[in-house]
C-alpha cells in the first residue's frame, strides 16, 4: 500500500502551526489593544494629530516600555517607549496602534525604533493620510525590521477585533479623512419616557452626577461643543470640561436669529473661548456686543449643520460634540453630519405631551425607515444606562482619502491649487514642518546673553509678548509658556494672557513681533539640516500659511490675510540661497504701516 510520510506529518505540523499562530495572534492582539488603549489617554490633546501609542515587548516577552503622543508637537510615542525600555529594546517587538506619521521629515519615530535595536514592529493600521501612508512601514522594512500590519500580514478573528480597537481610537481622523467633516457625536440625556426636558423646558437634571462627570470626559476629548440658541436661552449652559482633564474644547452656539441674552455664561471667554455661528446680517449690533466680550462671530449665508461642519473641518477640527436639543439634533442628523450617538437614559418618568424629545422631526412615517445604530454598547453608569452606537460605520482604510493636492490646500475654496503656491498649515501637511507648531526646539539668547532652549518657535513667540516687562506675573508667564507641554498649550496660554492682561504685554510688541518671529525661524531653519533642505527645495514657489482665520501671519480664507509667516520663510529662503542680503529689518513694519496694509488688503 502506498504510504505518504507527508500525509502523516502535514496535518500534525499544520495543527502545531495553527496553535502557534493562535497563541502568537492573541498575544499580538492584546499588545495592540494596549497600544490603542494608551493612545486614547490623550484624546482631545493631540488634535489635529492622531492618537498614537507604542508598547515595547522585550525578547523575554515582558512589557519593557510604553509611550503615547501627549499632544501636537510633543515627542512621538515610539521615542518615549524606546526611552522607557532602554536596553531591553534589543531584539524586542514594538506594537503601534497606527503607523507613525513623520510629519517633520526627521523620521524621529522610525529612527528611534531602528537605533534601539527593535527587530519586529506590529502596526495596527496604516496612516490614513495618503501622503504619509506606508512611508514609515517602507522605511522600517528597508532597515530590515520585520513589519506585520494587522489585516494584511496577520489575519484572524482575534486580529480583526484588535484592528477594530485601532480604528475606534482614531475614528475622528478616519471620518475626517473619509468625509471631509469632523467626527461628530450627538449626546443627550433623556428620561425613561424619552424626554430631554419637562414641558416647561426645565431640564436640570435628568441624568445622575456620575453620568454628567462622564459627559465632562467626553467634552475633554472633543475639539468643540455645539448647542443651539434655544438651549442658551433656556439652560444658560457653561459647556466646560470640569473633570480636571485639562483639555478645553471650544464652545459653539448656532443661532439664526441671534436673539440671545446679553448675560450668559458662554459670553465669559476668560478661560474658554466661544464662537457664535449665525446667519449673514443677523442683529449686527448684537454681533458687535458679542465681539466686545471676546466672542468670535462667524456669519453663514444660510446657517445649517452641514456648512458649519465643513467650516469646522477647514479650521482643522477633528471631533465635535453636539449637546443641543431635539430641533437642532434633527437638522444635524438629516444633514448626515452626526456619526455617533451617546444617549444617557435615566430611570425617571416626567410625562408631558409637549415635553421635548432628543430628536425632532425627521420626516419619517414608517418604523422601517428608522435609523439603526451599529456597534451598540450598553453601560450602566450609576442609576443610568448609557447606550451608544454609530449611525455611520467607522470608515476602513480604503475610503476616499484626500490627495496630496487636497491636503496641501487645506481649504480648497481659498485658492485653486497651483503648483507655484505651496500651502502649509497643520503640522501634518506635506510642508507641515513650516508650521510654528512643529516640534523643533530652538536655542535662543536671553536677556542675560545665555542661551535658552525653547521647545518650539510657538513657545518662543508667545512668551516674548511678556519678555522684559517688569512685573513678577509677566516673568512667571514667560517661564510657564516656555515649559508648556505643547505648542498648542503655549499658544493658548500666550493668547489668553494677552486677552486678559493686555497691561502685561510689552509696549513695543506690535513693532517687534515680526523680528521676534524672524529670529526664531532663522534659528529653526539653520540648525535642522533637513528643514533647511526642505525650505530650499521650495525655491520658486510662493509659501502661504493657509490659516483661514489668522489674517496677520496667515493667508486668510480668500487670500485676504497678510501671510507674514509665509513671507518670512520666503525671505529666509532667499537669504539662505544667498540671493539676497536683506535683513529682517527690511520687512519689519511699524504698527501704523500694518494698519494701512490691513486696510488696503
Ligand atoms: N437633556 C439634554 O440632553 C438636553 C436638553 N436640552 C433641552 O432642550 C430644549 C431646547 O431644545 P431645542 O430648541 O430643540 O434645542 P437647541 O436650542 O439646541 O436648537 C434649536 C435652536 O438652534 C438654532 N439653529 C440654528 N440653525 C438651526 C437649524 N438649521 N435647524 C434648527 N435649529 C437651528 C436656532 O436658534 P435661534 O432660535 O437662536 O435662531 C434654534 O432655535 C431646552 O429645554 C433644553 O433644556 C438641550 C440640550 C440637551
Ligand atoms: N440636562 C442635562 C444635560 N443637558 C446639557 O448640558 C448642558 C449644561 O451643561 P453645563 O452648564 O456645562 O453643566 C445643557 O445646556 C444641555 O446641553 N446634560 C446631561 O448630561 N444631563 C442632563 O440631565
Amino acid at each position: 500500500m502506498g504510504f505518504s510520510l507527508l500525509a502523516l506529518v502535514t496535518p500534525i505540523f499544520c495543527k502545531a502551526n495553527n496553535n502557534n499562530n493562535i497563541n502568537s495572534h492573541s498575544l499580538d492582539a492584546s499588545y495592540i489593544r494596549r497600544a490603542a488603549e494608551i493612545a486614547d489617554k490623550s484624546a482631545g490633546f493631540t488634535s489635529p494629530h492622531p492618537n498614537f501609542g507604542c508598547v515595547i515587548v522585550s525578547a523575554a516577552g515582558k512589557v519593557a516600555g510604553e509611550g503615547y503622543l501627549y499632544a501636537q508637537g510633543t515627542k512621538p510615542a515610539e521615542v518615549l517607549a524606546v526611552a522607557a525600555a532602554a536596553e531591553q529594546c534589543k531584539g524586542a517587538t514594538a506594537y503601534l496602534n497606527m503607523e507613525p506619521g513623520d510629519c517633520y521629515g526627521d523620521r524621529a519615530a522610525v529612527s528611534a525604533l531602528v537605533q534601539a535595536g527593535i527587530t519586529r514592529v506590529v502596526v495596527g493600521i496604516r496612516h490614513p493620510l495618503q501622503h504619509l501612508r506606508g512611508n514609515a512601514i517602507r522605511a522600517l522594512r528597508s532597515e530590515e525590521l520585520q513589519v506585520d500590519v494587522l489585516g494584511e500580514d496577520l489575519q484572524s478573528k482575534t486580529i480583526e477585533e484588535a484592528l477594530k480597537s485601532c480604528l475606534l481610537v482614531n475614528a475622528p481622523l478616519l471620518y475626517r479623512a473619509a468625509s471631509r467633516v469632523p467626527f461628530a457625536v450627538l449626546k443627550y440625556a433623556m428620561t425613561l419616557d424619552g424626554k430631554i426636558a419637562a414641558s416647561s423646558g426645565h431640564a436640570w437634571w435628568i441624568s445622575s452626577k456620575k453620568s454628567r462627570s462622564r459627559v465632562f470626559e467626553l467634552r475633554g476629548k472633543s475639539d468643540a461643543i455645539i448647542v443651539g440658541g434655544n438651549t442658551v436661552r433656556r439652560d444658560n449652559p457653561q459647556l466646560t470640561a470640569r473633570h480636571g482633564g485639562g483639555h478645553v474644547p471650544m464652545r459653539i452656539v448656532l443661532s439664526q436669529t441671534l436673539n440671545l441674552p446679553e448675560e450668559a455664561n458662554l459670553w465669559d471667554t476668560a478661560d474658554v473661548p466661544t464662537i457664535v455661528a449665525t446667519q449673514r446680517g443677523a442683529r449686527k449690533s448684537f454681533q458687535k456686543f458679542l465681539a466686545s466680550k471676546g466672542v468670535e462671530v462667524v456669519e453663514f449665508d444660510i446657517l445649517n449643520p452641514k456648512d458649519v461642519m465643513e467650516y469646522l473641518y477647514d479650521r482643522g477640527y477633528l471631533s465635535i460634540l453636539w449637546e443641543c436639543g431635539g430641533t437642532l439634533a434633527a437638522s444635524a442628523i438629516s444633514s448626515g453630519v452626526i456619526h455617533k450617538v451617546y444617549a444617557f437614559v435615566a430611570p425617571k418618568i416626567i410625562g408631558g405631551k409637549n415635553a421635548p424629545s432628543p430628536v425632532g422631526e425627521l420626516g419619517m412615517v414608517e418604523m422601517t425607515q428608522a435609523l439603526e445604530l451599529i456597534d451598540v454598547c450598553y453601560e450602566q453608569i450609576g442609576p443610568d444606562m448609557l447606550i451608544s452606537g454609530f449611525l455611520h460605520p467607522v470608515p476602513d482604510l480604503t475610503p476616499v482619502i484626500p490627495s496630496v493636492e487636497e491636503t496641501s490646500a487645506i481649504d480648497p475654496s481659498v485658492t485653486a491649487y497651483e503648483s507655484s503656491i505651496i500651502f502649509f498649515y497643520k503640522t501634518w501637511d506635506p510642508y507641515g514642518a513650516f508650521s510654528n507648531f512643529s516640534p523643533h526646539a530652538i536655542q535662543m539668547p536671553c536677556e542675560s546673553g545665555n542661551y535658552l532652549t525653547w521647545p518650539s518657535v510657538e513657545h518662543y513667540y508667545q512668551a516674548h509678548k511678556f519678555v522684559g516687562v517688569n512685573d513678577p506675573v509677566a516673568r512667571n508667564c514667560v517661564e510657564d509658556i516656555r515649559s508648556a507641554k505643547s505648542p498648542e498649550e503655549a499658544a493658548r496660554m500666550g493668547r489668553t494672557m494677552q486677552r486678559q492682561h493686555p497691561d502685561l504685554v510689552r509696549s513695543d510688541w506690535e513693532s517687534v513681533k515680526i523680528d521676534v518671529m524672524y529670529k526664531a525661524l532663522k534659528c529653526k531653519f539653520s540648525i535642522y539640516p533637513h528643514l533647511n533642505s526642505m525650505l530650499l527645495s521650495t525655491a520658486g514657489s510662493v509659501l502661504v500659511e493657509a490659516s483661514p482665520h489668522d489674517l496677520f501671519w496667515g493667508g486668510g480664507r480668500e487670500g485676504e490675510g497678510l501671510n507674514y509667516l509665509g513671507r518670512l520663510l520666503m525671505q529666509l529662503r532667499s537669504e539662505f540661497l544667498g540671493e539676497s542680503s536683506s535683513s529682517s529689518n527690511k520687512i519689519s513694519i511699524t504698527h501704523q504701516e500694518r494698519e494701512n496694509e490691513l486696510k488696503n488688503a
